[in-house]
């Protein structure tokens, strides 16, 4: 039952054609579940870090990876910007959850049952980290991400597929949030302009920050 404190998902909206938000996609338990898994996935063999970009900066967020290791701009089998060490199998159960976001994003559970991820790029976001517009284009396939966030909201700007600029909606990402962009928005710019910090709800397992986990197809053997 919903309550309160566990609010009946939202209707799901097309934010462009492709890119579906499905607000209060997951219940407070498996928002617990889904934290408690990343802070395991953390002990090892390959801790969360920030990504050094080209330039030498690093990122804001903490990021870790599960079936293939993404640094900017590629993808391998070990995390060989960290400590070399071969990242972790993503879990069935994770790909699992993401053909049923994918059935439930597009309504069509037939194609969702095509979709099989191979990578999960999971950020911790303290509440000063952002993330710029960018393009989710080092994966070899265009099969769509699927973008679950837990603890406090976002801002979230989902743009369009030609400029980092206008025209781009904001939306705010809540815990328990499901964001789906596939088919004419899978290469779309988006970002995170912003943190609202002390908005979670405490009972969603994760207090002063936030989680985002992004399932994809990264078309690599
Ligand atoms: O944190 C988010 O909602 C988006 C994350 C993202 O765009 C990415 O990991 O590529
Ligand atoms: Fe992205």
């Amino acid at each position: 039952m919903s309550t309160l404190f566990d609010p009946a998902p939202g209707a799901p909206r097309e934010i462009a054609p492709g890119a579906v938000h499905l607000p209060g996609w997951l219940d407070l338990a498996r928002q617990r579940e889904l934290v408690q898994a990343c802070r395991g996935f953390g002990r090892g063999p390959v801790p969360y870090r920030a990504a050094a970009l080209p330039g030498g900066h690093e990122m804001s967020v903490q990021t870790l990876c599960l079936g293939w290791h993404w640094q900017p701009y590629r993808y391998t089998r070990t995390a060989d910007d960290v400590n070399g060490a071969r990242v972790p199998e993503l879990p069935g159960w994770l790909a699992d959850w993401g053909r049923q976001a994918v059935a439930d994003a597009y309504g069509d559970p037939a194609a969702a049952a095509g979709y099989r991820p191979d990578t999960a790029l999971i950020n911790f976001y303290s509440p000063e980290a952002r993330m710029g517009m960018h393009q989710d284009k080092d994966e070899h396939a265009a099969d769509p991400v699927v973008s679950l966030s837990v603890g406090d909201d976002c801002l979230f700007r989902f743009g369009n597929t030609e400029t980092r600029t206008r025209p781009y909606t904001d939306l705010r990402l809540r815990s328990g949030d499901l964001f789906v962009f596939g088919g004419p928005a899978r290469f779309a710019y988006h970002g995170v302009p912003k943190i609202h910090p002390g908005t979670a709800n405490p009972e969603c397992g994760l207090a002063g920050s936030r989680l985002n986990l992004t399932l994809r197809v990264t078309g690599m053997s």
